[in-house]
């Protein structure tokens, strides 16, 4: 039989933060009210919201009164069971979100930036105060990811994880593949759309992703990764010549988190920067904002996550699932599992990462330009793939595609190329992920 509402429990919400995400929780929660106490088998009372000027227009047809420039007063309410943190950044998100946990709240959140620089104090505040503190909105947005890594896939091995998990910069250098949008363009139409970060430098420098990699690692292989410890580089350095040279070579250019762990399972590494894909591999048909997470993990395989990355409802749909799960185990007064990060695997370095590279380079067109640049590659036994010449004369250019080498030897060879008197500029250099050795 099916309870009236009437006789539900009432659990209390407060939501931190009316931006992109936030309102869209809120309306959704107003909206969807009746539903959601039956799935969680009481109802969700939206008892305040924090925002950071004063309301007094009620917005999204919400009740004035619910807002408030008090978050500290809301979260720290005796009748708050869980608190949905929403304004981002490291401080005051973690301050508030530590005395949630502290007066008795659980807490979802989808602030990576503070997960990735101090997710260790807020998962040991959580399990001291035995409540939830969930975050599937904080990785790839709508898609889970965050869940299968944490519940899903804890009896197996993950080996690695590649993906692409922020949608502005994939907004952007999907533009400016298939429509020639400049980058400044496509970062407007992003930041309109609610993808990008409040500072969109987070996004384009690579950092939003690399907090997102600092996440996925420290779940996949059960050890603490910091963003400090992942390699970042971002797409503001990615010109039209990177994205039309890769167009020659059948590849598109993506910005990829990749993180890995060695043979012998005793080393991680994590990083972030742009790559070239061949345009069959999967995550080169990723467009828009979409994200696509990649995961290979021994006893099931390779297993891939696809779907919105960004955006209000996308996003706000995670928050709610998440909202969902603390509330129905609020009711029975029990806390999920707790992160596990028993492992202290070491934390590699860029210059250990395997990896091939593309290198553009305008030479001098004349006997022997070849042999003294292959010489380099040799002296630092970097195998050469393929080279093709471009162009004659003053136009002439060398692109060179590796084999796979340690990063450290592919930087130390182009260094070299740079010295060389026949090279006039190293035009290019990315990294290739995909098929080849
Ligand atoms: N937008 C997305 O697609 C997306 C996706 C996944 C995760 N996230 C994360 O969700 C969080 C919110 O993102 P958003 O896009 O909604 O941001 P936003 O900038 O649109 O909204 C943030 C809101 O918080 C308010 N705020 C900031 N500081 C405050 C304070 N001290 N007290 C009260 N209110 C304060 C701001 O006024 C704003 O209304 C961030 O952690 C972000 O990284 C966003
Ligand atoms: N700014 C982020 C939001 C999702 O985390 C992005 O563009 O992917
Ligand atoms: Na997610």
């Amino acid at each position: 039989m099916t309870a009236t509402h009437d006789s539900f429990h009432t659990l209390r919400v407060a939501l931190l933060g009316h931006g992109s995400v936030g309102s869209e929780v809120a309306r959704l929660l107003t909206r969807d009210a009746d539903e959601l106490a039956q799935r969680v088998g009481a109802r969700l009372e939206l008892v305040g919201i924090a925002v950071r000027r004063p309301r007094s227009d009620g917005e999204g047809g919400l009740d004035p009164a619910l807002f408030t420039t008090d978050a500290m007063g809301l979260v720290t309410r005796d009748d708050v069971d869980v608190v949905i943190e929403l304004i981002g950044g490291i401080e005051p998100a973690r301050s508030l979100i530590l005395a949630a946990l502290e007066h008795g709240a659980s807490v979802v959140t989808g602030n990576k930036a503070l997960l990735a620089e101090d997710g260790e104090t807020l998962s040991r505040a959580a399990q001291a105060a035995g409540r939830d503190l969930s975050y599937e909105a904080a990785v790839a947005g709508a898609i889970p990811i965050v869940r299968p890594l944490r519940e899903s896939l804890t009896g197996d091995h993950v080996r690695r994880v590649l993906g692409i998990v922020n949608g502005t910069t994939n907004y952007i250098l999907d533009a400016m593949t298939t429509s020639g949008s400049s980058f400044v363009e496509a970062l407007d139409d992003a930041q309109r759309l609610g993808y990008a970060e409040a500072d969109p430098t987070a996004d384009v420098e690579g950092f939003d992703a690399a907090s997102k990699a600092a996440i996925i690692a420290s779940l996949a292989f059960h050890t603490r990764v910091t963003i400090d410890d992942v390699h970042c580089e971002g797409i503001t350095g990615v010109t039209s010549a990177d994205i039309a040279s890769a167009a020659d070579m059948g590849c598109v250019v993506k910005l990829l988190a990749i993180c890995d762990r060695t043979p012998d399972g005793q080393a991680v590494a994590a990083r972030v920067h742009p790559v070239m894909i061949p345009d069959d591999h999967p995550l080169a048909s990723v467009r828009g904002a979409y994200n696509a997470v990649f995961v290979e993990s021994e006893s099931a395989g390779r297993l891939m996550f696809y779907g919105p990355g960004a955006g209000g409802a996308p996003t706000a749909s995670a928050v709610l699932g998440d909202l969902v799960v603390a509330a129905r185990n609020r009711l029975l007064g029990v806390c999920g599992p707790p992160e596990r990060t028993h492992a202290e695997r070491t934390v590699l370095g860029i210059g250990e990462a395997r990896t091939r590279y593309h290198i553009a380079l305008d030479v001098d067109d004349k006997a022997g330009v070849l042999a003294s640049v292959a010489q380099v590659f040799a002296e630092h036994e970097v195998s050469i793939s393929t080279v093709r010449q471009e162009g004659h004369g003053d136009d002439a250019q060398l692109v060179v595609v590796t084999h796979t080498a340690t990063d450290a030897a592919l930087s130390q060879t182009v260094d070299r190329l740079r010295d060389l008197p026949m090279v006039r500029d190293v035009s290019s250099v990315m990294r290739v992920e995909g098929e080849g050795q």
